[in-house]
């Protein structure tokens, strides 16, 4: 796959590489509740990933990266572009592919009909180039037999599989994807994460800790609307190192204890004397941060 550079803004002579995406101090509230507060982040190249709670402010986050959403406050840049400029933002529409949270699909229509919908208002004009490609993005999710069901008869992980296909059409520059392995099968989310590798810039909110040490190069831990870990994933692992032991009880002094499929209980938090300490894992810096956050 060919990757075309993101430059941002020019000055005479010298090209300034912007990344994909780029927040500084974004803000969005709802009423008088604050979902995002101050966040910034970038986005470069390849696979990034928003981990958090529910209600953590993830959903909005993509949504004001997709363009859906306007910040009340903060500056946003995609593709080196402003989206609060109508010309740019069209500009940016044209290049971005958004997975939202609870996709809309036309129960009467096939998988093909509503992909090429789609793709007529993303302004693919050319009538048999437009087919080819609808065709390609349905192959690419596997669904090259339900293509001419009707949605209505289709399973709820085909039914995604559906609206990522429309996602992906284009082959976009920049792919925000709201939690895209729901509903997946284990081999469909195995297709998931060979079509994310190929991508040029993936922004994709999702509560599989697995996808993340999968595919994402870097993470961001949202927590009340703000940022509270950015970095690689073993990055985040490493937040609980010397702080994950197993023994064969609970312990009450962990900030989290659980029973592990061995039997054994695993803790995190600040472990007592001559407690067995093990490798901690991209779950456990997960729980310790998310729990410190909280207290
Ligand atoms: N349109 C809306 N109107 C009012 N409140 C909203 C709206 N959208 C989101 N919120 C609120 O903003 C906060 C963040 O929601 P958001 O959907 O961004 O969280 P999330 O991290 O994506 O959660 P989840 O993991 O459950 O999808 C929540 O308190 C939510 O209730």
């Amino acid at each position: 796959m060919t990757s075309r550079p993101v430059t941002g803004p020019t000055v005479p002579g010298v090209v300034t590489a912007a990344p994909p995406l780029s927040f500084a101090g974004v803000t969005r509230s709802f009423g008088r509740s604050r979902a995002v507060d101050a966040v910034s982040l970038t986005a470069g190249p390849g696979v990034v990933g928003l981990l958090g709670p529910n209600g953590a402010g993830k959903s909005t986050l993509l949504r004001i990266a997709a363009t859906v959403l306007a910040p009340d406050r903060g500056e946003v840049r995609l593709l080196g572009l402003d989206p609060s400029r109508p010309d740019e933002r069209l500009e940016v529409r044209r290049r971005l592919g958004y997975l939202p949270q609870a996709p809309g699909l036309y129960p009467g229509f096939t998988p093909f009909d509503l992909v090429d919908y789609v793709a007529v208002l993303k302004e693919h004009t050319h009538a048999a180039r437009r087919r080819e490609e609808v065709r390609r993005v349905l192959v690419s999710v596997g669904l090259e037999d339900d293509m001419h069901r009707k949605i209505r008869r289709l399973s709820g992980g085909t039914r995604q599989r559906v609206a990522l296909a429309a996602a992906l059409l284009g082959d976009p520059d920049l792919l925000v994807l709201d939690e895209p392995a729901t509903g997946l099968d284990p081999e469909q989310r195995l297709r998931l994460r060979s079509l994310l590798s190929q991508a040029r810039t993936v922004v994709m909110a999702t509560h599989h800790i697995a996808e993340v040490s999968s595919v994402c190069h870097e993470v961001h831990v949202v927590l009340g609307g703000r940022v509270h870990f950015s970095g690689p994933p073993a990055g985040l692992a490493a937040l609980a190192a010397g702080r994950v032991w197993e023994d064969d009880r609970p312990d009450p002094r962990a900030v989290h204890s659980w029973l592990t499929p061995a039997g054994t209980h695993r803790h995190v938090g600040e472990p007592p004397a001559g407690a067995a300490l093990v490798a901690p894992t991209l779950d456990d810096g997960y729980l310790l941060l998310t729990a410190e956050a909280r207290r």
